[in-house]
């Protein structure tokens, strides 16, 4: 696979979600990341968006509720090229009625080679690197050539 480079610029968008078990996590990852959170634009699934935003004071453009569609919301905007940064608190010990959404939305951002953060250690490293620079140089895959080969 061959992989084209994009500059990412310094204003990114980090989309954040949490399953209900993991949202009091991720309340106090973003607390703790306020100041440089919100020098960026945020989004989220809908009921993790209300209550960031009720928690923190930070500002989160708000998506459908996850199980109604707005995993595949966030999905589609990775697809697009949209989304720089993706902090998915999901919950390692309850099934979810939608698993293949989340399944979706954690393929999705494999594909296009989007950083993935599922706890706060992890969140903690990718926001340093991720967020932190002027501008940030992402590798994207070119999948022309696997297309071509189909
Ligand atoms: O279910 C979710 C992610 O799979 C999150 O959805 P809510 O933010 O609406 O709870």
């Amino acid at each position: 696979m061959q992989f084209i480079s994009k500059t990412i610029p310094a204003s990114k968008r980090v989309a954040l979600v949490a399953h209900d078990n993991r949202k009091g996590d991720l309340i106090e990852w973003c607390s703790r990341h306020k100041p440089l959170l919100q020098q960026h634009r945020l989004l989220g699934t809908g009921t993790t968006g209300t209550r960031l935003e009720a928690a923190t004071g930070l500002e989160v453009e708000k998506l459908l509720s996850g199980p109604l569609g707005g995993d595949q919301q966030i999905g589609a905007q990775i697809a697009e090229g949209r989304i720089d940064l993706l902090v998915f608190f999901w919950d390692p010990f309850e099934p979810m009625p939608h698993d293949p959404d989340v399944k979706a939305l954690l393929r999705i951002a494999a594909v296009w080679n989007i950083p993935v953060a599922c706890n706060s250690a992890s969140a903690d490293m990718m926001i340093q690197s991720t967020l932190m620079g002027s501008d940030f140089d992402r590798p994207v895959p070119d999948y022309a050539g696997y297309l071509a080969g189909r």
